[in-house]
């Protein structure tokens, strides 16, 4: 059933290349530009609060990324997203690097507070951060979460009231009632930087052809993790392996992830 849908969405999004503003940040900006390419959707970059709103009006999807963020930055984003609200655009947030400094952790929590989030997607220490000091992070690395990951990952949910997606070898997705687990992917994607950045511009990609962002940010992720897994079958290490995920996430038929999502209700057990 995930497959089939995760199927239809990539054939959506191919289809109807839907345009995805980002304003994120310096590190990974082009990867994120290149990922939506490479997924089928349509990438654009801009900050300039002159110019955000009437930027966002034309876009499928917008995607917040605090990786290098600025007070002036996320006064944009804060333009933009109330724009997309406006719009009823979907809007993913990237809590990059949130509770490593106070202006991270603030400037997201902000954001939540000021903007309606469709998804809220973070790795396992931001996210447990974010549940109430359940995570730590070293610099926008996951260090450690005190707790079961779908515990905290539904307890996020249920505190900013969003969907909210928890980046690692095993990726949850959950409205705070419904979870599911997203078992494709490579540990390489680990060691790789972007691919978290990345992940967002996928999901951003697919939730701008679907009002469901549970199937769409399940099926985003089946189809990056998909790709990581080929990829991760052709590199020799880190940097052949982005160039390989690039392209195997462009090669991508959607018939191979009717066979091959792994995509799983879970119910706790
Ligand atoms: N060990 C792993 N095995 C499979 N996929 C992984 C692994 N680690 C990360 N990923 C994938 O890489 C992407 C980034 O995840 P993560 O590393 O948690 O985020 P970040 O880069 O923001 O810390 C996600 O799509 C995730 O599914
Ligand atoms: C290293 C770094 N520093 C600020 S943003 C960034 C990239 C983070 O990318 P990801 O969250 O995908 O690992
Ligand atoms: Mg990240």
């Amino acid at each position: 059933m995930y497959g089939k849908t995760a199927s239809e969405l990539l054939t959506k999004v191919r289809t109807e290349k839907p345009l995805v503003h980002h304003i994120t940040n310096y590190v990974t900006v082009n990867d994120c530009a290149n990922i939506t390419l490479c997924t089928g959707a349509s990438p654009v970059m801009a900050h300039a609060v002159e110019e955000v709103s009437e930027m966002v009006s034309y876009a499928g999807a917008l995607v917040l990324n605090i990786g290098t963020l600025s007070p002036g930055q996320i006064k944009s984003m804060l333009v933009a997203g109330r724009r997309a609200n406006e719009l009823e655009i979907p809007v993913i947030l990237d809590p990059v690097g949130a509770g490593a400094t106070k202006l991270r952790t603030e400037s997201t929590l902000y954001l939540l507070s000021e903007l309606d989030i469709s998804v809220l997607k973070g790795n396992a220490g931001e996210i447990g951060v974010l549940a109430g000091s359940k995570g730590k992070v070293r610099g926008v690395d996951s260090e450690s979460i005190d707790g079961d990951a779908a515990d905290i990952a539904v307890e996020c949910a249920e505190n900013f009231e969003t969907i909210v997606v928890m980046s690692g070898a095993t990726d949850i997705v959950t409205d705070g009632n419904r979870t599911l687990t997203v078992e494709n992917g490579h540990e390489m994607m680990g060691k790789l930087s972007g691919t978290g950045c990345m992940a967002a511009s996928v999901l951003g990609s697919f939730a701008g052809v679907s009002e469901d962002y549970m199937l769409s940010s399940a099926s985003a992720l089946a189809a990056f993790g998909l790709a990581g897994e080929k990829a991760g079958m052709c590199a020799n290490g880190p940097y052949s392996f982005r160039t390989a995920l690039f392209d195997q996430l462009y090669s991508l038929k959607p018939v191979e992830l009717k066979v091959d999502a792994k995509v799983k209700e879970y119910n706790g057990v």
